[in-house]
């Protein structure tokens, strides 16, 4: 299981700069049984889990967010680098594998009461997914979980977000 999807997700060595491997998962998008394949995946792993809103990860996350939420019948909603949303929104800081950054939410993208997954590409140091993380709890929401297609073990996201509710695909 998993093995044809890792087989077409490649390492491109030093982009977007000298020292980072770059896990490149365009090549499991276009290819479409494999691009199935790791939507069932995501389905299978949280049907059945009342989860009432997905908020998708600026931007790759956005490809994994909307068919998972399509098919759990849940919401959508976005976290978006700053500027691009249009409504009132809060805002988190956090450092990336490669600088910083910020994310947005609109302030009533979720609330009190709502079981919220939060989904991205890949798991790396972690920032970003944390960032999101705090995003939801001061809106008052109950993040269930966080869902990747890919995490990178050796930076260790996991621990920083807490291992009990990381949920990945494909482990490196
Ligand atoms: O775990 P971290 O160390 O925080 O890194 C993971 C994040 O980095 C990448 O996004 P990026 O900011 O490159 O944006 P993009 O999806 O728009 O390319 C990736 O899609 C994750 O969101
Ligand atoms: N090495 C990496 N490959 C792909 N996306 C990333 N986001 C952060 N680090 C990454």
């Amino acid at each position: 299981m998993m093995d044809a999807v890792r087989a077409r997700i490649r390492d491109v060595p030093d982009f977007p700069q000298k020292g980072i491997v770059f896990k490149d998962i365009t090549p499991a998008l276009s290819d479409p049984a494999i691009f199935r394949e790791v939507i069932d995946a995501f389905i299978a792993r949280w049907k059945g889990e009342r989860i009432h809103k997905i908020v998708g990860i600026e931007s790759r996350g956005f490809l994994f967010a909307a068919p998972l939420a399509y098919a759990l019948g849940a919401g959508l909603t976005v976290a978006r680098k700053p500027g691009k949303l249009p409504w009132q929104t809060i805002r988190e800081v956090y450092a990336l594998e490669y600088g910083e950054n910020a994310l947005e939410l609109h302030v009533d993208a979720v609330g009190p009461g709502e079981r919220v997954l939060v989904v991205d590409d890949v798991l790396a140091t972690g920032g970003t997914a944390d960032a999101v993380g705090r995003l939801v709890a001061r809106q008052g929401a109950e993040l269930v979980s966080f869902s990747f297609l890919v995490e990178l073990s050796f930076l260790h996201g996991a621990r920083r977000l807490g291992p009990e509710r990381v949920h990945s695909l494909i482990t490196y």
